[in-house]
């Protein structure tokens, strides 16, 4: 496991029989008042992501739909996370130096943020550059500060938490996270065939739900796009690329869903969305970075193929 252990980088960490390592990660809060103790403000803070990531998927677009995209700066890792070192700033098209700290590796980025830090080495990164610190590193938190406290330096006018439906956001949130952000996941990194096939049937029965639940409404809350839709958004762009074959979440593809295939094609058209999404780097991340379930011989448990529909006759 790639780790920092008190301020030391271990490209492949294994603990001692029995030793439990205690994790850290950055929680801090920009608000718009600066009661938080960090004051949204233009040109303070710099975002570090990978374009290959959905996590930090979810802040590329609040920034770029927010209009902030001049207001908080962004640097962008190589997709090659298998390199010893993790995430990297490289040479790959759209990927970018780091303008801030010229660091060559993420992790020092959060050694200059915490000399003793421990804990994983992820992408999104929230970077203040007045205090030289990270203020987090959690993208639900990031996502959430650029949707509703940067409205002075933004488009205000875009509301993607509103008030009334605050509830319903954060439940829909829930669900999606756990059965589907990471869902995903727990099915790609299932260490047995059993967990392998509870995890995949969980994933497929959550996405049966949403697919019911898209039958009759364009967006996942109310009548136009929220914070919920980014956060399903990121993960679905990336299925049937990345997921399906790269984590083997292949009962169906995204496009055997005709309303969770319209509803990302809808908001892959929304204006800007597309010049958030790389597929070049997604591809490169999933196939090139993770051994795959192959390797530990787990059985895939699709596609499902439909072998009854009648058959054309070819005239000749
Ligand atoms: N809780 C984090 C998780 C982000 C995350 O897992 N990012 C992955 C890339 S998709 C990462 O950087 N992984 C590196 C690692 O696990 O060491 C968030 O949502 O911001």
């Amino acid at each position: 496991m790639k780790l920092l252990v008190n301020g030391v980088w271990h490209s492949d960490f294994q603990p001692l029989e029995g030793e439990r390592i205690q994790t850290g990660s950055f929680r801090e809060f920009i608000s718009a008042d600066g009661s938080s103790g960090f004051k949204a403000e233009r040109d303070r803070y710099h975002l570090y992501v990978s374009f290959a990531c959905p996590f930090a998927h979810r802040t590329i677009l609040a920034r770029q739909l927010k209009q902030l995209n001049s207001v908080i700066s962004m640097s962008v890792l190589s997709p090659d996370w298998g390199d010893p070192s993790g995430w990297t700033f490289g040479d790959w098209s759209h990927t970018t130096a780091d303008t801030v700290n010229g660091c060559d590796y993420l992790y020092q980025v959060y050694v200059k943020a915490k000399s003793n830090f421990t804990g994983r080495v992820t992408v999104p990164v929230l970077w203040d550059k007045q205090t030289g610190t990270i203020v987090n590193n959690e993208s639900a938190d990031i996502l959430r500060m650029l949707v509703t406290e940067f409205d002075a330096f933004g488009n205000a006018s875009l509301n993607l938490y509103p008030q009334e439906l605050r509830a319903e956001i954060d439940d829909i949130n829930a669900f999606v996270s756990d059965r589907i952000n990471i869902g995903v996941y727990k099915v790609g990194f299932a260490s047995s065939q059993l967990d392998y096939n509870t995890a995949i049937a969980q994933l497929f029965d959550a996405l049966d739900i949403l697919e019911t639940r898209l039958s009759g409404q364009q967006y996942l809350v109310g009548h136009s796009l929220t914070e919920a839709d980014i956060r399903l958004f990121v993960t679905l762009v990336r299925f049937d690329v990345a997921y399906y074959g790269a984590l083997n979440c292949n009962l169906r593809r995204l496009t055997d869903y005709p309303n969770l295939w319209n509803y990302t094609r809808h908001i892959y058209h929304l204006p800007n969305v597309s010049d958030t999404v790389k597929f070049d780097h997604i591809k490169r991340h999933y196939y090139d970075t993770y051994e795959g379930l192959i390797n530990r011989r787990i059985i895939p448990i699709g596609p499902i193929l439909n072998w009854d529909i009648p058959t054309l006759q070819v005239c000749h």
